[in-house]
This record gives C-alpha cells, structure tokens and sequence, in this order.
C-alpha cells in the first residue's frame, strides 16, 4: 500500500482538457510496483479516438495559450514548479513504487524535473525576435518568434518526471499546447504531474496526460495534422518507426533515443575521481539511463589499478527495495531489462571476458540483479554494440589515445560520452575528435536544465533543456516592411 501526505495526486484516470477521463469502453491496464508485484493502481487503456480528441482539445486551448503574454504563461510556470516542490516527498514515492528507483535518486529527479519548468520560466520572457538591415535602404527586415502549435509527446519509464518537464517546460514556455503519452510502465507520475499542472491554473487542453496503447495513440500523434510537432524519448526502433509516421504530415520532431556511451579512463587521470565519475554515471537509476556508461575503455598503464579500486567500491553497492533506507540499487524495471543484462554477460563470457564482481540475478529474486563488473571485453561482444540498460561495467583494454577514440566512435550512437586526463592538449583533442552530442570530461554526470541535452547520429534529433531547447517549439516568421524611404 502506498502512503501519501496527499492521497489525491495517486490517480486512476487521465487528465484530458482539464477533466479527469476514463477509456471510451472503460478498458483498464495494470500498473505494479517492480520491487514487490503489488498492484498500484488500475488506468485507462485509451486509444486513437481518446488521442484524437485530447489533439482537439490542445488546439481549442492554443489561441488563448499563446495570446497571454509571455509574462503571464512564466508565471503559471513558476506556480506548477512551486507546486512540484510542495509535493516532492509524495511524488518521489510515487516514482519509487512504480520506478524503482531508490527514494533518494526520485527525490533528486522531481528536483531536477521541476528545474526545467523554473528554467523555462524564465526563458519564456526571453523570446525575442530580431529587426536586420534590409539589402535596400527603403526596407526592414523584421523576425518574429512564434509557437509551432500543438505539441504531443511520447516519454519513457526510466526517468517519469524529468523526460515529460524537459518537454512539456519548452512547450509551455513558447506558447505550444501539449498532450503526453508517458511509459504504461511509469505513467501514475505523469498524472501527478497533471494534477499539480491544473492545481497551478495551466487552462484546460494546454496540458494533458493519456495512458493506454502506444501503437495506436502514436501513430494519431504521429499522423494527425492538426499535431505540428512529436517530441519522443525512448529506443532507436520506436523512433524511427514515429519518424517515418511523422513524414506524412511533414512535423517538426525532437527524438532523444538510445546510447552506447564509451567512458574512457587515460594513464594520466585521476583514478579516485575516475572511479567516482563512473559509479555516478553507470549506476545511476541501476544502470537503466541512455546517458549511463555503456563501455568503459581503460589504457593499458592504469588497467589493474583501475579495476581493483572500481570492484572494491561496486561491491559496497546496497540492492533492495527502493523505499529503504540506505539502498542505492533499485530492481530492474522488468524481466526482459534482467533478460537482455545476462544475454550480455552470458555472450561476454563465452568469448573471453572474465567476471570480477556480480555476475548473476540478486538473492532477493524478483527484478534484482548483482552489480556486475566485467574485464576483458573485446569489441566482437554483444556489449560492445548493445545499450546494456542495467548494472553491467564491462572494461575494454586499449593502448594509444587513437586506439580509445576509433574504439569510442566505432558505433552507430553518438548520445553521451565521458573521458578522465589531465592533460589540456588531450582534453581538446579527444573532446573534439568524440562524434557525440555530449561529452563529460572529468565529470561522470552532467545533466542540468542549463546544458543542451541531445545525441547525434542514430542517437536523435534536437536539444532539450537550455536556451536552445526552446529553439525546438518555435518557428521564425520573416517580416518584410517597405515604404520607408
Ligand atoms: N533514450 C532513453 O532514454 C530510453 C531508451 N530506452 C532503450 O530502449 C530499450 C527498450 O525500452 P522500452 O521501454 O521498450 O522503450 P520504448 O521505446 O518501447 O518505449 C518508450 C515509449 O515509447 C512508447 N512506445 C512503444 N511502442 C510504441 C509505438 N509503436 N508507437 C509509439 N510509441 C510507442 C512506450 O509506450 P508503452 O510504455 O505504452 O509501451 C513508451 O511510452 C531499453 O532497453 C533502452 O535500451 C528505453 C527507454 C528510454
Ligand atoms: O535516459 C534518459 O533518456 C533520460 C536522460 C537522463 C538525464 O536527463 O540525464
């Protein structure tokens, strides 16, 4: 049973144009707690025709919305941030017992999910268009920034809070509406969100959240004309499946998708904070982040150290339930996440690689698996190629800084990448040479609202959070005045 100072933000129906709504044929999904199986609650399993009114009900909502002054929607922004904070003990516990994540870690994400409505707040005063020098003397050029239009967007169970106000905070701030489809895994968070976005005063249709079938629901986001843009964070095969329904209505698209994020660890780093960056880095959320390290490349002259001082820090790692104290490795989300963490370590095993920590599921059965440290991995390894999405530090060997920065970029993801040196011509080099949309360097974390958020390559499309992620929900519009002269 999950406790809550506030019972009310624990929801049972979607919020649609301001009104808390079941399925049309009243279908229900179950959402369970992957620490214990225990039912959480049962939510409305809506589909194409729900989406398409919940389209209908954003734009009715977007004339208003995006005639209040800027000063106006910052405001309403700054009430639901505030909001987010009154509740953040009740909406981390909700994220834990549908997450798993332990209640710290859930703490942190409404702090950093709420940051982005702050941050976008304050952006919204800031959307200024520009007056240029027209090539002939009697002319100006005028550009105005304007919103794209009813937004809709698809997020994923591993961060519920953050990846909906990364979008939604952009969104707002421009003047857009939004209707969100969040992880039928993860979506009693999404609809707290809703709950504290209507208590703030955000108007009925600017923000509404839908549960039910992803492959319906998406392709009506996806294939309605009246949706100007689809916002979608989860894996490469869901996004580009999305960006090829988007191309029929020619939509404007962020796609935040998978990772394979090398972290590579040179002769000249400092070791202790090395092992720090990588702790942070891989197990965070148990290793189940896009951003997390998937392949950490060590040079040859600090291997062994490095791998006896990371086994001996991985081995006070406390598995449990989220909601205890003291515990910071959660379950995994589902079988199939414990499924595709043995395959790797299985295929891993079987072509070389030796087992130094963990290796297998936890004792405490369920979802739970040992933090698993790996030496010896070599590039033919599934791990290799495949985002792990769990607790696995697989350690590849190599030699030269060119041998660490072809083995880095040797994959389709260009997402997130860490390096530890202390050396300055080695960091620009290297910082340079890595073909990724973000590159921590001495540093295992790096996500903020004020840092732009986004991959290369098969890894998406776009920014979110910082000045340009605002850039993502607006479109120019060229004005050309004559008659000056
Ligand atoms: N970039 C990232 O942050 C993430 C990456 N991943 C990667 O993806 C792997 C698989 O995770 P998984 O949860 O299956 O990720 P998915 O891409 O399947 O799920 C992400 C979101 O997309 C929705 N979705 C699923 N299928 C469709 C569809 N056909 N059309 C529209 N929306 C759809 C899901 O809805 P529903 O929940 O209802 O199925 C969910 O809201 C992970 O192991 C990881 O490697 C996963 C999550 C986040
Ligand atoms: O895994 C993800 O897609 C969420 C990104 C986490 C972060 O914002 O750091």
């Amino acid at each position: 049973m999950l406790t809550l100072d506030n019972p009310a933000l624990l929801k049972q129906a979607c919020y649609l144009a301001g009104n808390w709504s079941a399925a049309d044929d009243g279908r229900t999904f179950a959402v369970h707690n992957p620490a214990t199986g225990a039912l959480l609650a049962e939510l409305p399993y809506m589909g194409a025709a729900e989406a398409g009114r919940a389209i209908a009900a954003a734009e009715a909502a977007l004339p208003g919305w995006r005639a209040r002054s800027a000063k106006e929607r910052a405001q309403l922004l700054r009430r639901w941030h505030d909001l987010m904070l009154a509740n953040q003990q009740d909406l981390a516990r909700i994220m834990t017992a549908e997450q798993g994540k332990p209640l710290a870690e859930s703490q942190g994400e409404i702090a950093y999910a709420a940051g982005f409505i702050e941050w976008f707040a304050e952006e919204a005063r800031r959307i200024d268009g520009d007056v240029l020098q027209h090539p002939q003397a009697d002319k100006r050029i005028m550009v105005l920034k304007q919103p794209v239009g009813v937004c809709a967007a698809i997020t994923p169970w591993n961060f519920p809070a953050a990846m909906i106000t990364r979008k939604a905070g952009a969104a707002l701030a421009a003047g857009c509406t939004m209707v969100v489809k969040p992880a039928s895994l993860t979506p009693l968070t999404a609809l707290a969100l809703a709950e504290l976005a209507g208590q703030a005063g955000i108007p009925a249709g600017v923000f509404s959240v839908m549960t039910g079938g992803a492959d319906a629901i998406g392709t009506e986001f996806a294939t309605n004309p009246t949706v100007r843009k689809l916002s979608f964070t989860g894996s490469t095969a869901v996004g580009a499946k999305l960006l090829a329904q988007c191309a029929g209505t020619i939509k404007k698209v962020s796609m935040e998708l998978g990772g394979n994020a090398p972290f590579i660890v040179f002769d000249d780093a400092d070791l202790d904070a090395a092992v720090d960056g990588l702790m942070a880095s891989k197990f965070r959320n148990t290793g189940q982040t896009c951003v997390c390290a998937n392949r950490v490349l060590v040079q040859d002259g600090i291997y062994d150290a490095f791998a006896t001082r990371l086994a001996a820090r991985m081995a006070e790692l406390k598995v449990g339930n989220g909601m205890e104290e003291g515990v910071n490795q959660g379950p995994l989300i589902n079988d199939e996440a414990v499924s595709k963490v043995e395959a790797h370590i299985i295929d891993a095993l079987g072509k070389g690689a030796t087992l130094l920590v963990g290796g297998k599921r936890h004792a405490r059965g369920g979802t739970y698996f040992e933090p698993t440290l790996l030496g010896d991995v070599t590039a033919d390894m599934l791990v290799a190629r495949e985002e792990t999405f769990g607790p696995l530090a697989p350690l590849f060997r190599f030699t030269t800084e060119a041998d660490a920065i072809h083995m880095a970029n040797d994959t389709e993801f260009g997402l997130a990448s860490y390096f530890y040196s202390r050396d300055i011509g080695r960091i620009f080099r290297v910082a340079e040479a890595l073909e990724y949309g973000m590159v921590g360097i001495n540093v295992g974390a790096f996500s903020n609202e004020v840092g732009p958020f986004g991959g290369i390559k098969q890894s998406g499309l776009g920014r979110e959070g910082s000045k340009y992620g605002l850039d993502d929900y607006l479109e120019l519009k060229y004005l050309c005045l004559g008659g000056i002269g």
